[in-house]
């Protein structure tokens, strides 16, 4: 289940005078989600449009399934590009329709999956719509649509949450994890940190055209633990600092409760710190702190690690 169903090898892109990949190798585990980040011009779209087969890599290798990439393997990619891409003029369920045939579906089956999809995202009474008078979050729901209609094993969606508000974007989350569920292997790229907390198992980071981090979301942020902790505790004397822990900073909430920031200062476990704070009070609350994702990805690309 965890081998990995897309890689990319070395893979170079240059274009006229600048390097938008150099030497990008990236591993997704097959039925996994996986989030491709990195700040703007990192070269994300680039890659996608690599994988996508849109674009060549002037080196490098991707891999699909196993294999080498071929040219029909576009057709088990659902992409969803930054630039969404519908005809404007065009009726919204007449449209969906055609652009799943063109993926393979016959006529009634697309009929049949795009009511589901669109009962489920209470957009029904758009069907007759032009996409024209559709927002542009209504569109992009109806793109989203479209792009996992034909249930392709890899779906790629670039910047899925741009556009949404925080309704639809809970909304698709929701859609992304039940398609994992389903099976599906699925990419993304976003600038939205706490999605990736939520929804990414793995993810890579790009910057300046290489991956400068890459591995699970869970692994990625314990390695960048501080050995800090808040607790919250009751006491009639103030904590004192110990060999094993020291406190960073304290505030008192009233007469006998403190929160108090600490920092493991030896390999001892977290149950072991808990039993020696607990010696000298009663504890409310001890949490250790886990840098975010959002906190991993602004101190790695300001190179503050
Ligand atoms: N067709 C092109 N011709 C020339 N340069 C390009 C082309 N496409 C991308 N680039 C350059 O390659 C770099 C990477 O662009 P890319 O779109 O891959 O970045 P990105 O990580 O997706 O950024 P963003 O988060 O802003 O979408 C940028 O410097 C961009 O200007």
């Amino acid at each position: 289940m965890n081998d990995s169903f897309l890689e990319t090898r070395q893979v170079v892109k240059r274009y006229a005078n600048h390097t938008a990949l150099d030497g990008v190798s990236i591993a997704v585990p097959e039925g996994q989600v996986f989030g491709l980040l990195g700040p703007n011009g990192a070269g994300k779209t680039t890659l996608i449009r690599i994988i996508n087969r849109i674009t060549a890599p002037d080196a490098g290798e991707v891999w699909f399934d196993g294999r080498l990439s071929r040219p029909e393997d576009i057709y088990s990619i659902g992409y969803l590009p930054e630039e969404r891409g519908l005809y404007k003029k065009m009726k919204v369920g007449e449209q969906a329709i055609y652009l799943a045939q063109l993926k393979g579906l016959s006529r009634q089956e697309a009929k049949k999956r795009l009511t589901d999809w669109f009962e489920r995202f209470e957009i029904m009474p758009w069907w007759n719509k032009k996409l024209e008078e559709l927002s542009k979050g209504m569109q992009q729901k109806v793109q989203f649509v479209i792009t996992v209609l034909h249930r392709p094993r890899l779906l790629i969606f670039d910047e899925p949450f741009s556009g949404f508000d925080p309704v639809n974007a809970e909304l698709l989350k929701r859609e992304i994890l039940k398609l994992k569920d389903e099976g599906h292997t699925i990419i993304f790229s976003t600038h939205n940190m706490a999605s990736v907390e939520e929804i990414c198992d793995h993810i890579a980071l790009i910057n300046h055209s290489k991956v400068v981090l890459q591995g699970a979301v869970t692994d990625i942020r314990s390695r960048y633990k501080s050995n800090q902790y808040e607790l919250m505790m009751q006491s009639s004397k103030p904590l004192q600092n110990s060999d094993t822990f020291e406190i960073v900073s304290s505030e008192v909430q009233d007469e006998q409760t403190v929160n108090y920031k600490l920092r493991k200062l030896t390999s001892i476990s977290n149950s072991e710190l808990l039993s020696l704070v607990g010696a000298q009070g009663e504890i409310c609350k001890f949490t250790e702190c886990i840098p975010s994702m959002n906190d991993i990805f602004i101190r790695t690309v300001e190179g503050k690690i």
